[in-house]
């Protein structure tokens, strides 16, 4: 690992191999595009002497594309590493504590998938018991839907628990209600950097081209409304209502040791879905509820990776956005304590967690804290810190 003269940077996961970004204001000034380095923000407008990152937004600076995110890389991590670009960085530094985090980029469309091997197998069972698990398309192309970007928020805003419709339990017909099995999913998400134009599919060898980077993704879900909802189109509200992305967006040059050649797939798939290069990431995900871990979900588990994942979703000619974002699906692993929801931890609820205050739980409740957070590998031993998406139940309106 290259060290960088930053207190503290090289043991705390944001050390020079790291380098993620995000948006910032300080007390009176306006939003600025930052580098995390340790507990501190670099302000990249002021210290590249470059007025596109005075901007609300990761938006116009990702839209450049990828020669120009990995000349900016190399000039910021020249700049933290090493004295002559200390004179020129230093000042431009500002401690965590007196900065606000915005969102990292404004969310164009937002897609979500649904490629561990293990969630969709739990939830197969959960809720078609009498039915194989898994649908026949499903080791053909990463299933997935279309969410509501508007809904995307950033980490640390509070959940409203969402009313809607539910099946009775006393009677054939719907009730109209608060939520009582709200869940979460702890994901990753893809974040596209370089659009493309309409009817030119992305091909797999592409996908560094346009995926600039990933933030970690909580999918908030009402699986009561869900379950009700969903059939035959798909999740509408009982995911629509909130899902909330971490501050930061680790580029994908900062995960070249967690990168592998990726789940092995029987069948192989069709042509286009084949994989030309290891998009398998082998990353640590950690789920805790109210400060306690209930999860340890491996990404590395994934049976679908994020080349296949663009060329699936681009095989029809649609266009990508800067700003689009799209994530994994729930990360489960084949252990009962990897699971990435509440659904398959408390296996549809028959089974309850209890947790070290005592309390059981199925499904969230009022005031109940999440975080999602992550590591990798990083170069040369050292570590990557994905950082962390949080969010907190509030009671429903009115
Ligand atoms: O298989 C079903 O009936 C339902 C599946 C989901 O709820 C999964 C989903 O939203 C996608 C994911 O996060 O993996
Ligand atoms: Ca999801
Ligand atoms: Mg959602």
């Amino acid at each position: 690992m290259t060290s960088s003269w930053v207190p503290g940077a090289d043991e705390s996961g944001f050390g020079a191999d790291n380098l993620p970004y995000g948006v910032f204001t300080r007390s009176g000034g306006g939003p600025r595009v930052g580098v995390r380095v340790g507990d501190h923000v670099l302000d990249l407008a002021a210290a590249l002497g470059d007025p596109e990152f005075s901007a609300p937004s990761l938006n116009p600076f990702m839209a450049r594309g990828s020669t120009a995110w990995r000349a900016t890389r190399a000039k910021v991590s020249g700049m933290l590493t090493s004295e002559g670009g200390r004179a020129s960085a230093e000042p431009h530094l500002v401690p965590l504590g007196e900065v606000d985090l915005r969102p990292p980029f404004e969310v164009a469309d937002y897609v979500d998938f649904y490629c561990s091997l293990e969630h969709a197998s739990n939830v197969g069972r959960i809720f078609r018991p009498d039915e194989e698990p898994l649908k026949p398309n499903w080791r053909h192309l990463p299933v997935g839907y279309h969410g509501r970007s508007g809904t995307v928020v950033p980490s640390g805003t509070d959940i409203v628990r969402p009313s809607g419709q539910r099946r009775s339990p006393d009677s054939d017909g719907p009730l109209f209600g608060p939520s009582t099995r709200l869940d979460i999913e702890a994901e990753l998400g893809f974040v596209v950097g370089k659009g493309t134009s309409m009817g030119r599919p992305v091909p797999v060898s592409d996908f560094a081209e346009h995926v600039f980077g990933v933030v970690l993704v909580n999918d908030w879900s009402a699986r009561d409304i869900q379950a009700w909802e969903y059939v035959p189109l798909g999740p509408f509200l009982g995911k629509s209502f909130a899902t909330s992305v971490s501050p930061w967006v680790v580029p994908l040059d900062a995960l070249g040791a967690a990168r592998f050649a990726g789940r092995e797939q029987t069948p192989e798939p069709l042509p286009h879905l084949h994989r030309v290069a290891d998009w398998g990431l082998d990353l640590a995900l950690e789920v805790r509820l109210n400060g306690e871990v209930v999860s340890r979900p491996p990404y590395a588990a994934m049976y679908w990776t994020a080349d296949q994942m663009l060329a699936h979703l681009t095989s029809n000619g649609a266009s990508l956005r800067t700003g689009d974002l799209y994530a994994s699906g729930t990360v489960s692993g084949s252990r009962r304590d990897q699971r990435g929801s509440l659904l398959e931890l408390s296996w549809g609820g028959a089974e309850p967690l209890t947790l070290a205050d005592g309390s059981v739980r199925t499904f969230l409740e009022d005031g109940d804290a999440v975080a999602v957070s992550a590591t990798a590998r990083g170069m040369a031993g050292g570590t990557i810190n994905l950082g962390e998406v949080t969010g907190t139940v509030r009671p429903a309106c009115g």
